[in-house]
């Protein structure tokens, strides 16, 4: 290309950047007045942000990705949210997490995020008013659930306003070198499971040592030059670290859901789930009976999880996603049919369903 036609081109592009600081501008102004007119109540709606991101996905002309253009959408109503209020955002750290990860995808970089030491710190923080929300994991699709969100979600009167589904990519790092000479592979217990595979067939005599995070795994091996760690990539730049392999789970679609939890659920976007506990009276066929009014009204369960109750031996809660919003009548009449069976139930919150 010569240097006219490269200069022409770029004489447009910055004209159209001009013209999207404008309108992003102008989108933030709008954005503050309508924060004015909530007049102290929460500015973060996750019903209004899903449809904005459903109707752009949409509606999108290419040649962006829709995740792209998901992403692109979040921060800048991340940047206009943050023109209203500083939103503080707890989540399982320290820094370099896959949960920091989620936290960003959902809520863009505009927010004020607390890297907590431990799932419960997360629901303190929130339940202490110290956060205004709280980013957890709650199901790893290669390793199930994770059982601490799961009990203590029971307790809290924190609800479900939304959820994060993020693509885990497992990236094997040390100091320095390759897999040559790696004594020592540090990384969440989560992790290490999620690679078992990998690590069976690429590092068979190296040690495997579970550590609280993958950032504390990866904290250490930059001190110790025989050992490397699993982790998200993100570490690796953080702590000093060289990806020896990216992309060593197991399972290529390796991803974990993510819940976010606030003081109160969302209200309906069009495309909710609704998450509840229920207890299970110790009789035949009681847990048939508890899903039969779901099953009646034609609503579709998307996942069902048992937990020991910790209340007696062989009693089960019983943690159930089913589609559609708590104030939708139909699910509504079924929820209440499910109450008078149930020895407990708990609506969790209903919430947007995730666009990928
Ligand atoms: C502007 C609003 O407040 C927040 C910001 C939004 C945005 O930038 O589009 C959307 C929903 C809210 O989280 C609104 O509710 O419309």
């Amino acid at each position: 290309m010569d240097d006219e036609a490269l200069k022409a081109l770029r004489v447009r592009i910055d004209a159209i950047d001009d013209a999207v600081l404008k309108l992003v501008s102008e989108r933030a102004g709008i954005a503050q007045e309508v924060g004015h007119a909530k007049g102290g109540e929460r500015i973060y709606r996750p019903e209004r942000e899903a449809q904005i991101v459903r109707r752009l996905r949409e509606n999108n002309p290419g040649p962006l990705s829709g995740d792209t253009v998901e992403r692109l959408i979040r921060e800048i109503m991340s940047a206009c949210r943050a023109v209203e209020e500083a939103t503080r955002v707890a989540y399982l750290g320290p820094a370099g997490t896959f949960s920091q990860q989620a936290v960003a995808k959902h809520f863009g970089h505009a927010v004020d995020a607390l890297a907590e030491a431990d799932i419960d710190a997360c629901f303190q923080a929130v339940e202490t008013g110290r956060a205004h929300f709280a980013v957890v994991p709650v199901e790893n699709s290669t390793e199930g659930a994770v059982g601490r969100t799961l009990d203590l979600i029971v307790a809290s009167r924190l609800k479900i306003c939304s959820e994060v589904m993020l693509p885990v990519h497992q990236s094997l790092m040390r100091k320095h070198g390759g897999l040559a000479g790696i004594q020592r592979v540090y990384g969440h217990a989560q992790s290490l499971a999620q690679c078992q595979q990998w690590l069976s067939r690429h590092l068979p005599n190296a040690e495997r040592i579970s550590v609280v995070s993958n950032s504390e795994g990866a904290r250490r091996a930059a001190a110790e030059p025989d050992a490397a760690t699993l982790g998200s990539a993100a570490a690796a730049e953080l702590y000093g670290l060289e990806v020896v392999e990216a992309r060593v789970e197991d399972e290529a679609s390796n991803t974990t859901r993510f819940l976010v939890l606030g003081q109160a659920d969302a209200a309906p976007s069009g495309r909710d789930k609704t998450s509840l506990v229920m207890g299970a009276k110790n009789q035949p066929g009681a847990v048939v009976k508890l899903l039969q009014p779901l099953a009646d009204a034609g609503i579709s369960m998307t996942k069902l999880e048992s937990r020991p109750a910790r209340s007696g031996n062989w009693e089960y809660l019983f943690f159930l996603v089913c589609d559609g919003h708590r104030l939708d009548p139909k699910l509504a009449a079924a929820l209440a049919e499910i109450e008078s069976r149930a020895a407990f139930l708990k609506i969790l919150g209903s919430y947007p369903a995730a666009s990928a």
